[in-house]
């Protein structure tokens, strides 16, 4: 296969949970004889200390060259000076931008063994299987600013393209899991919203007649997610709705560090990060929960790799270390980092074997 993939570790916790991601590559290239090249480079705080950007052109050069980039997370006390004029988080806004990944996937599910650990009541959060298809490369987070001591802007600004692209994608979405689609905005307010109401019906109606449609205001559903959240089934909103409303819906499943995701663009390349950031409350302990980044390279061998089969099977491999109690400290258990990684890639020797065994 050769395929080509591209570490960016970061900063505080992100190193700890890309070191877990590259053990499981490998272990995957070795057992399906992949193959797969790896290499690696600097983003976010890091670069900023070697290189003075916080993407540096060999970065970006190399991420343009790779089947897929696995990203750890970026930013941390040391470079949160308000009057700093780059940032570490600029790295990853202007990759995701570069390589113009405008949807960002972040899958929602619920191990049942997890319930408890979640703050919300077990009756409420037993059903949640949800699909988060947030707008990635426009928005508020892209648009012009203004910064001064009095006065600062930042514009949010959509396109009728950038609305219909990833509408598009999260209806295939919802067609697929034979689901709902709700497209979550502040459309009483905002006229980017009203844009986007406008598109996305206009989308639903000509393209997916087929598919339960319906709008939700973004407060409102701020309240739904937890308050009934296996209403849902796929939600697509715009670029800072969804990472708010993410980092919410990682409640639901117990912690922060569950969550995977995967950002694509028109073609193959993806770029593979968990939702968290880089936590630098627990960096360097050992703590960090690596099974969002886990399941982020799972999701690369699916979306980048086009091996739907692997992808289950470290799906499968994370849920069982999860039934076993092979797992971190925010969801109960008493592995450390690396140790939650292993038990992982030894479940999917396991499955591997069977599978092996059966055929
Ligand atoms: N994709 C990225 O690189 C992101 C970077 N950030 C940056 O990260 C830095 C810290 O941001 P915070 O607001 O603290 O958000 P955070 O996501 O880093 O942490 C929020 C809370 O969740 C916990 N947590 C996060 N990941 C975890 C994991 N894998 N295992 C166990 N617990 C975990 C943390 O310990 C913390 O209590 C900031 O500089 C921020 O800009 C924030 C979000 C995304
Ligand atoms: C640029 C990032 C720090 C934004 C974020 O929080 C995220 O993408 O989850
Ligand atoms: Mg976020």
């Amino acid at each position: 296969m050769n395929a080509k993939v591209v570490l960016l570790p970061g900063d505080g916790i992100g190193p700890e949970v890309t070191d877990q991601a590259e053990k499981l590559i490998r272990s995957m290239s070795d057992q399906y004889g992949l193959g797969i090249e790896i290499n690696t480079g600097l983003i976010g705080g890091a670069a900023l200390d070697e290189t003075g950007e916080p993407l540096p052109e060999d970065t970006l050069a190399m991420c343009r060259e790779a089947d897929a980039v696995v990203l750890g997370a970026v930013g941390g006390p040391k470079w949160d000076d308000p009057h700093a004029k780059k940032r570490p988080e600029q790295g990853l806004l202007a990759l995701r931008r570069e390589l113009k990944l405008f949807a960002n996937l972040r899958p929602v599910r619920l191990h049942p063994a997890l319930a408890e650990i979640s703050p919300l009541k077990t009756e409420r959060i037993k059903n949640v299987d949800l699909m988060v298809v947030r707008e990635l490369t426009g928005g508020s987070y892209f648009g012009d600013k203004e910064e001064g001591d009095d006065f600062a802007s930042d514009s949010c600004t959509y396109t009728r393209e950038e609305v219909e692209r990833v509408v598009t994608m999260a209806a295939d979405m919802a067609r697929a899991r034979y689901g709902r689609l709700t497209m979550i905005d502040k459309a009483n307010v905002m006229a980017t919203s009203r844009l986007w109401r406008a598109v996305s019906a206009e989308v639903m109606e000509k393209k997916y007649p087929d598919v339960a449609y319906e709008t939700m205001l973004v407060d409102a559903a701020a309240m739904h997610i937890v308050a009934n959240p296996s209403r849902f089934n796929v939600i697509v909103t715009e670029n800072m709705f969804g990472d708010i409303l993410t980092d919410e819906a990682s409640v639901l499943v117990g912690s922060m560090g569950m969550l995977p995701s995967a950002s694509l663009g028109e073609g193959k390349a993806g770029l593979y990060e968990p939702i968290h950031g880089s936590a630098p409350d627990i960096a360097g302990r050992g703590l960090a929960n690596p099974f969002g980044m886990l399941g982020s390279v799972g999701m690369m061998f699916e979306y980048s790799l086009g091996m739907r089969e692997a992808a289950r099977q470290v799906e499968l491999a994370i849920w069982n270390a999860v039934s076993a109690g092979q797992c971190t400290l925010d969801i109960g258990g008493n592995l450390r980092t690396d140790e939650a990684a292993d038990a992982v890639i030894n479940q999917l020797g396991d499955i591997h074997a069977k599978k092996v065994a059966f055929i």
